[in-house]
């Protein structure tokens, strides 16, 4: 396994109830070599012959409070077989397998994770609709935003909110509506509210017509979040996954919507678990990432387009970014991405970096 590290800026920071997010850190991991095995540490390979392109990429990009820090990544990835208690670590590790092993059979990622995955439908979604994510702003610069996003060809608009008063968010929640009459929108609190804002704002969204509120309670509360379902308005959850398996959380009938970070979940194999979990459960899923490299973004995409009936997921974050770690071979466009073409994570498109 080789690994790079890197670092992102952002174009602008993401404003959130948790503070902006202003770059994003990690490692790219490399496994195997030309004819190699994909960098399986039970073959004794784990440096990945050195020389000549690697046979699979994946993507190691913590988010402290989500995932383990910088430092226990590169720990774990060190390491050579991270287990999900380092999940951007597995993440990086069981992507970089994946795509060599979608590779070596000439097949796309997504076809692969669909054929071996947890659904019993093999088929893919060819061009996934993905959400807008709008920070937190002034009414204005939401509106705007939103207006924008519409523009552009979005049918979803994700607004970010819990940064400001009840009363201003709630104004925000108005003037998202007001510029995208027809979208489907959504609001991500991050854990912000109380019980009691939690209920006047879901109530608000309600009348709005939004579709779901991600995590409007802390990720711990899964009673108070069970308690806020049943409003007019869905409940979604991610905050709550990076603590409680998907299991655990539909077994408390915590979420409508669970909200899938292959990132914060350890890989793609166990997001398509925990899409499949929701399933069986009668919730949906929602596939985004934590702001990733176009490695770790592609992933996700593979993913979600594997999750049969997937709703519009959070992947549109490529723009968010000010430098990326290669060309984006799965730009969006009307509101959706396509999947790229060719074995793996997309073909030829991403050879600069094997
Ligand atoms: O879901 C999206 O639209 C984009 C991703 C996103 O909002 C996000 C990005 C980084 C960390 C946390 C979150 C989140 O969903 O809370
Ligand atoms: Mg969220």
């Amino acid at each position: 396994m080789r690994l790079e590290r890197f670092s992102l800026r952002l174009a602008d920071p993401l404003e959130t109830a948790n503070g902006p997010i202003e770059a994003r850190e990690g490692f790219l991991v490399r496994v195997g070599g030309p004819g190699g095995d994909g960098g399986r540490a039970e073959d004794g390979d784990e440096d990945g012959n050195g020389d000549g392109p690697a046979s699979g990429l994946g993507e190691a990009t913590p988010l402290p409070g989500w995932t383990e820090s910088l430092d226990d990544c590169r720990a774990a990835l060190d390491g050579g077989n991270p287990d999900a208690t380092t999940p951007a670590a597995r993440h990086g590790v069981s992507l970089a397998r994946a795509d060599a092993d979608a590779r070596r059979a000439g097949e796309r990622l997504c076809d692969r994770l669909a054929a071996e995955g947890p659904f019993d439908s093999d088929g893919v979604t060819d061009a996934v609709p993905v959400n807008a994510t709008v920070g937190d702003g002034t009414s204005e610069e939401t509106a705007d935003a939103v207006r924008d996003a519409v523009d552009e060809g979005f049918d979803a608009v994700k607004v970010k909110v819990g940064a400001r008063e009840a009363a201003a968010d709630r104004e925000r929640l108005r003037a998202a509506r007001d510029a995208a009459p027809d979208a489907e929108l959504r609001a991500d609190a991050n854990g912000a509210w109380d019980r009691e804002t939690a209920e006047e704002m879901l109530d608000a969204a309600a009348d709005l017509g939004f579709a779901y509120v991600e995590q409007p309670l802390s990720a711990e509360n899964l009673s108070g979040l069970a308690s806020l379902r049943g409003r007019g308005v869905g409940v979604g959850v991610d905050e709550s996954l990076a603590s409680h398996s998907a299991r655990e959380v539909l077994a408390a009938d915590a979420a409508d919507v669970l909200v899938l970070k292959p990132m914060a979940l350890g890989g793609p194999d166990r997001t398509l678990d925990a899409a499949r979990a929701a399933r069986d459960a009668g919730a949906d899923a929602v596939v985004t990432t934590t702001i990733d490299g176009v490695v770790a973004r592609l992933g996700a995409l593979h993913v979600a387009a594997a999750v049969p009936d997937v709703r519009a997921c959070g992947l549109a974050t490529g723009s968010l970014l000010a430098e990326d770690l290669g060309p984006d071979p799965a730009p969006v466009r009307d509101g959706e991405m396509t999947v790229p073409e060719g074995p793996g994570l997309a073909g030829g498109a991403l050879d600069s970096l094997y």
